[in-house]
């Protein structure tokens, strides 16, 4: 079910909670490509992240990540990709730099290996004069940049992000955006949800709208803004355009 350059082929796939949340989803993300999926609330781009995630078992469908079976070997999926809930969980009494270690050592990777890459992703998220002080004073934005911190240091392939974004000030959401398009250099896919229109519009190699738990549209902006027949339109038209249709069908 993969072509050879895919980081997630997702087929099928469904979740039902009193009502459809996910139907019938079929989703190609290349491996290397930043993607960022956008859809109005309840769309059901959470609860397929989580899907992908291991995180909630569909009721029916497909998922692979890099060729591993997702539902069949979740332990060896996890191994290979991060998910960043947008209500990050971290250990209070722990400093960052405890924390990264601990999660460090949950993935078996020593102290001596784990420790420069824990310095270094403290840097990059600007937490690095917090380092040493206890995770319970901190802001809600800071929170979010150790458990992206946590969710990176066993080097994932594929980065799954829900909302990483929302309530960040702009230079924890600059460092945040920096070490995406950093890890999306170095080789990793990133897979985002987000609102902030701009944000997908300005950073992700494609785009794909999720209305009603479908795929209602996919594309380079370039391609969304072709298949909808408008050359300048803005991704905040496009969208609303999209997300219209899909109600008024
Ligand atoms: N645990 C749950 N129990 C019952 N219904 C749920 C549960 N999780 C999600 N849903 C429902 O599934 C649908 C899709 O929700 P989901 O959170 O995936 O949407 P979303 O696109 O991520 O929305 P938002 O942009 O608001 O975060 C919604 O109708 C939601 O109420």
């Amino acid at each position: 079910m993969k072509p050879d350059n895919s980081a997630l082929e997702v087929l099928g796939l469904t979740k039902r909670f009193d009502r459809l949340a996910v139907d019938s989803l079929d989703l190609t993300i290349r491996a290397g490509e930043f993607y960022a999926l956008v859809g109005p609330n309840g769309a059901g781009k959470t609860t397929t992240l989580r899907m992908v995630a291991g995180l909630l078992r569909p009721d029916a469908g497909a998922v692979s990540i890099f060729g591993i079976d997702a539902l069949a070997d979740p332990v060896a999926a996890k191994q290979v990709m991060a998910w960043v809930s947008d209500e990050p969980m971290i250990y209070d009494k722990l400093t960052p730099l405890e924390y990264l270690e601990f999660v460090a050592g949950l993935w078996g990777i020593a102290p001596a290996a784990s420790e420069p890459v824990a310095q270094e992703l403290l840097g990059s998220l600007g937490l690095e004069p917090h380092r040493h002080e206890r995770c319970e004073g901190f802001s809600k934005g800071m929170r979010q940049k150790v458990a992206l911190a946590g969710a990176l240091v066993h080097d994932p392939r594929l980065i799954i992000l829900d909302e990483p974004l929302t309530g960040l000030d702009a230079v924890s959401a600059r460092h945040v955006k920096g070490l995406l398009s950093a890890r999306v250099r170095a080789g990793c896919t990133v897979i985002m949800t987000t609102h902030i229109l701009e944000v997908a519009e300005r950073m992700a190699d494609r785009i794909g709208v999720i209305a009603s738990g479908r795929l209602v549209a996919e594309g380079t902006l370039a391609e969304l803004r072709q298949q909808n027949g408008h050359a300048d339109t803005s991704l905040e038209d496009l969208f609303i355009a999209l997300v219209t249709l899909q109600v008024a069908a």
